[in-house]
């Protein structure tokens, strides 16, 4: 089934197009990786998909609803509903701990805090934070504090993760750990995962890559293998 559907997506800053044209399919559940050079249009795309920004002209349906046509508050509604996000660092509130950091996006929903923590609570556990969950971020590792920013992207049960560079300021090996959490744990909470990378390795994670070039998909990779997965723990 298919979750996310953009047309035609066209993103132009002045002279710039950042985007000429592309036409994205996001299935449910399936994970893609977004990889190209530097200034191809991949944050912008991101962006765009995730109701952040609003293209130039375009349609981003996501289950029979046009993002574009939308006011700006119904898209922050939508995004804080529907979606989860997980960016390269400094995400976390640095006064808040891991847990309220986690359960953040329930308790802007208006859930009730006991309940809010209880879940995020659960994710950190699966995500290996069990003894950490009253730690402030600059009590953790890069590592670790990505690990929550994994838990929070989850912990409304949105229908797309969207992570951008999310491995970007870790060692190589923290990183590819933190990216098979990532793919792993939005796998288990039914979650599609859109990730921008620069790590080639990425392909081994995710079932598609798309590749881009001056603001167009110019390529598309399947994962060649089964896929590498690692059970939660
Ligand atoms: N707010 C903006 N104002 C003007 N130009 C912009 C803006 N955002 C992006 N651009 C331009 O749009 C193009 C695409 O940028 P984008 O950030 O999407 O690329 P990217 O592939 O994510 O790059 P990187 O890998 O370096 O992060 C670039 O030429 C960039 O300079």
């Amino acid at each position: 089934m298919d979750i996310l559907t953009a047309r035609g997506l066209v993103m132009t800053y002045g002279s710039t197009r950042a985007l000429d044209g592309v036409d994205v399919t996001v299935r449910a559940g399936e994970s893609v990786a977004v990889m190209g050079p530097s200034g191809s249009g991949k944050t912008t795309l991101l962006h765009v998909l995730a109701g952040v920004l609003r293209p130039t002209s375009g349609t981003v349906d996501l289950a029979g609803t046009d993002l574009v046509a939308l006011s700006d508050a119904q898209r922050t509604r939508l995004r804080r509903d529907d979606f989860g996000f997980v960016f390269q660092s400094g995400q976390l509130l640095a006064e808040l701990p891991a847990d309220e950091n986690a359960a953040l996006p329930l308790l802007l929903a208006g859930r009730p805090r006991a309940a809010a923590t209880a879940r995020a609570r659960e994710l950190l556990a699966r995500l290996g934070l069990a003894g950490m969950e009253r730690r402030r971020p600059g009590e953790l590792s890069g590592g670790q504090a990505q690990r929550v920013a994994i838990a929070r992207a989850l912990v409304g049960s949105p229908s797309v993760v969207f992570a951008d560079e999310p491995t970007g300021a870790l060692d190589q090996a923290t990183g590819r750990e933190v990216l098979d959490l990532l793919t792993s744990a939005a796998r288990a909470g039914g979650a599609a995962l859109v990730v921008v990378t620069h790590d080639p390795g990425v392909a081994r994670w995710c079932d598609r890559t798309l590749a881009m070039r001056d603001g167009r998909v110019v390529g598309e990779f399947r994962a060649p293998a089964p896929q590498h997965q690692v059970p939660l723990p």
